[in-house]
């Protein structure tokens, strides 16, 4: 099969989802903030309404992949557990002779107990029921409770660590420290596991090696026909959509990137927090969302130049329908500003489409779903109240891998 989203709105065929596992339960009211969530979350009640969610994808005709399964089968090949436990058990981190007690632990492991140990972390106290103290400082120095490997509670939120655009994915430098370790997750996947591995696609960033010029895929919108959106936000760099759009134009993949300077604050974490789109030329936005500045990337002269324009902010949505071939229709709920950034805060602006003009939402954004009713978009909707504890929406759940042109 091949792999390519050509659109933000076209049939989804085919995404990775991650089911609430083990991570989720660590989360406490001491961790919750710097895991970048709002609350700890009620784990049993999520993994059922994530159920719904995929089963609603499901309904749509999508195909699901889960991130535990992707990972329990790549850490089957040797290269990727070789580099995926090198990561996990990193003497820089561990020190020298943790380490390789750790590493020697997992290694003991079944592949779906590695999946898990890489996903959820581990404790001290876990460790030890396992194998004697290692003799290290750095292992001595550990609480029984404290973190040995910490937990990705927002590999949840598949959307942004790898993005496909086009024929090709971005394996993203994530912006936070919570979330880099996910980047090495879907590097061995797209590297080694069987499924990518024999076809061929291209990559539009390096992962970690990135470093600060972060991109993340909620900012990433594949608008079609060659263009792309690009929130330059909390977490996505200038540098980083220049890189982008360097890779995607050299690759002949994309013509236009139109980059949005979105104010930096975390109920804007990302561009799919106040705008996605719903049908052809057609995206719901948040009441509270300024006209932003934005900037036209094209293809310059020579093969490594970028041409880039300037427009003032009451320019975005001319600039939006000059990258889309034509107006847009901009739906936003009349609803007062506080209702306006309650459904916001609750991802009502996050829709995820399964063809042009159906999409899912959460439940609870009743204001939000019944407007983009009254405008003929079809809304299938899933509950959310626990799994948007961590803030965000069905978008942010899912990473398409197929999808077609709208
Ligand atoms: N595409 C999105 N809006 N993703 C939401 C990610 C939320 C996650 N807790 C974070 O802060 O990174």
């Amino acid at each position: 099969m091949g792999y390519h989203v050509d659109s933000e709105v076209g049939r989804l065929r085919q995404v990775i989802v991650h089911r609430p596992g083990t991570e989720l339960k660590r989360l406490t009211p001491a961790n919750r903030h710097e895991l970048l969530f709002d609350d700890v979350v009620w784990v049993h009640r999520a993994q059922e309404e994530h159920d719904l969610f995929a089963g609603r994808l499901r309904e749509a005709g999508v195909e699901v992949l889960y991130l535990t399964d992707l990972l329990a089968e790549v850490l089957r090949e040797p290269q990727a557990r070789d580099h995926l436990l090198s990561v996990a058990f990193d003497e820089r981190e561990h020190g020298r002779a943790a380490g390789d007690a750790l590493r020697a632990m997992a290694e003991s492991m079944t592949t779906e107990e590695q999946a898990d140990l890489l996903v959820g972390g581990i404790t001290t106290r876990e460790v030890l029921d396992r194998i004697e103290a290692p003799h290290s400082v750095t292992f001595h120095v550990r609480q029984l409770d404290d973190f040995v490997l910490t937990p990705l509670p927002n590999h949840l939120f598949t959307r942004d660590t790898s993005c496909w655009v086009y024929d090709g994915v971005a394996v993203n430098a994530m912006r936070k420290a919570a979330r880099e370790r996910e980047s090495v997750t879907y590097e061995a996947i797209y590297r080694w596991h069987p499924r990518f591995a024999t076809v061929g696609f291209h990559h539009w960033a390096g992962g970690p090696v990135d470093g600060r010029a972060t991109v993340e895929g909620g900012d990433v919108l594949v608008l079609g026909d060659g263009a792309v959106l690009v929130g330059m936000s909390e977490r996505t760099t200038p540098q980083g959509v220049e890189r982008l759009a360097a890779r995607l134009f050299a690759a002949g993949s994309a013509t236009r990137v139109v980059a949005l300077a979105m104010p930096r604050a975390r109920a804007f974490m990302h561009l799919d927090t106040v705008m996605t789109m719903v049908d052809v030329r057609t995206f719901i936005t948040y009441a509270g969302l300024e006209p932003l500045p934005s900037y036209t990337i094209t293809p310059g002269d020579g093969p490594d130049d970028l041409r880039i324009v300037d427009h003032a902010p009451d320019r975005m949505a001319a600039t939006i329908a000059e990258a889309v071939g034509g107006p847009v229709r901009l739906l936003t709920a009349e609803q007062d500003l506080h209702s306006a950034a309650r459904e916001q805060w609750d991802d009502g602006c996050n829709a995820l489409a399964v063809a042009p003009g159906v999409v899912i939402t959460y439940d609870r954004t009743t204001t939000s779903n019944t407007y983009l009713r009254d405008n003929g978009i079809e809304v299938l909707t899933t509950p959310g109240s626990e799994l948007g504890r961590g803030r965000g929406g069905p978008r942010c759940l899912s990473c398409p891998t197929v999808r077609d042109g709208a």
